[in-house]
């Protein structure tokens, strides 16, 4: 019998679905990924892609054109990026009934998320019902949040009744970047002293954390994955009052007030562009709508920065990732300008300098590093679904 040692990581996005095929035979860095792929437009007219099913079987066409079909005997499980698991889920979680069911309560707390990775885990498990699932939450790496940074200033009995408290997302890339960062810079992310990290991640989404020895003890989102840094199509931080003004002045019914703030804000909003790169075009033809944008985004940044350095009390590092965290330079040098009080001390040179993998771009005299740390979520759910299932897939027996 074939070794089970490949896990399908399924990341289901309310619009596309990514895939990776990771070999987990051997040593984690460097794991073989013999196939990849994202199905894009997924429910859009004219894309073709109906819905996530069909979504699924598309993926599974292209593996099997691949060579590694879903019946595949080395398919040790399916590990799927799940984003909110409340205060239930606070690691990797086998999915049976009882799960979905408990995912499905979640939906309110992430409707652009939720739907789409339970439509996936379904989709997955009428596929291949004797493969194990393996969800793998964005909100678990935050449940080590102390009670005084994950609770608003609420009235706790109304709080508690709706289940509104800070859950914080983006974990599994949380927890890679700060554990990465920590080998990059040759500590233990956990040894004696502790490893103090914050970490920014810049995609779409964008989100900040502050990480003590391993532990996260503070992030950026909230309930949702609204608030907190300015991101491609999301405002991020406003005063609360902002809504109810909306709700009267405007007019604005509440489902307006939310696609605003979730879908035309941020980036898209101050100046009609979410992708990084064409506002750096823009800026270098003069643009100050772009400008003005992109100050806006850094200025948030450098308000985490110290605010998350006053919560750590001391940082070793600061790491970068994600789409924009890893590739501009432009806002890793404005969002540290000046920074050099607080310890932070960019090097220009290494800075601007491309690379791909992790790298150091702070001067050798800084007292807080800065790294640039590529994120790899998939690799991560990977290796917490092959942790989670273990030994149990190897002795499976082979599909029918
Ligand atoms: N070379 C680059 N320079 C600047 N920004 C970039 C570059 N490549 C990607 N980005 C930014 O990264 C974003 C996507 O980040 P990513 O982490 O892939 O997002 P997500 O996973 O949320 O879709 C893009 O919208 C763009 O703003
Ligand atoms: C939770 C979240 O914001 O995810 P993404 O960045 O993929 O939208
Ligand atoms: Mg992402």
């Amino acid at each position: 019998m074939t070794a089970a040692t490949r896990v399908l990581v399924l990341n289901s996005g309310s619009s596309s679905l990514k895939y990776q095929l990771i070999d987990m035979a051997g040593p984690v860095p460097g794991a073989r990924r013999p196939a990849r792929g994202v199905v894009e437009r997924i429910g859009e007219p004219g894309s073709g892609v109906a819905d996530h099913a069909a979504a699924l079987r598309t993926v599974g066409e292209e593996l099997a054109a691949a060579g590694h079909g879903l019946d595949s005997p080395g398919l040790l499980a399916v590990g799927h990026r799940a984003v909110h698991g409340g205060t239930r889920f606070t690691g990797p979680t086998l999915v049976d009934n009882g799960v979905l069911a408990e995912m499905e309560k979640l939906v309110p707390l992430a409707p652009l998320h939720n739907p789409a990775n339970i439509a996936g885990i379904r989709v997955a498990r009428d596929l291949r019902p004797d493969l194990p699932q393996v969800a793998v939450f964005d909100t678990a790496f935050h449940a080590t949040l102390p009670e005084h940074a994950w609770r608003y200033a609420l009235d706790p009995a109304v709080a508690d009744a709706h289940a509104i408290r800070r859950y914080g997302f983006h974990g599994t890339s949380h927890a890679y970047v700060s554990r990465a960062a920590a080998e990059l810079l040759g500590r233990d992310p956990a040894g004696p002293g502790g490893f103090n990290v914050i970490v920014l991640h810049l995609g779409n989404g964008a989100s900040a954390s502050a990480v003590a020895g391993g532990r996260c003890v503070e992030t950026s989102m909230g309930m949702t994955p609204l608030e907190g840094l300015v991101m491609g199509t999301r405002s991020g931080d406003l005063d609360p009052a902002v809504i109810f003004h909306l709700a009267r002045e405007a007019g604005m019914a509440t489902d307006a007030i939310d696609t605003l703030l979730n879908k035309r804000s941020g980036l898209v909003g101050l100046c009609g562009d979410n992708d990084m790169r064409e506002i750096g075009r823009r800026i270098a033809e003069g643009d100050e709508r772009a400008r003005l944008a992109f100050d806006v985004y850094v200025h948030r940044i450098r308000k985490y920065v110290g605010a998350y350095t006053a919560v750590l009390g001391r940082v070793d590092a600061l790491a970068f990732t994600a789409g924009v965290g890893e590739n501009s330079a432009a806002v890793r040098a404005a969002a540290l300008r000046g920074l050099e009080g607080l310890g932070v001390e960019l090097d220009p040179v290494r800075n601007a300098l491309r690379g791909s993998g992790p790298r150091v771009v702070s001067t050798p005299g800084s007292a807080v590093a800065v790294a640039v740390v590529p994120t790899d979520e998939e690799l991560e759910i990977a290796t917490q679904t092959r942790d989670l299932v273990g030994e149990r897939g190897l002795s499976l027996p082979p599909p029918q």
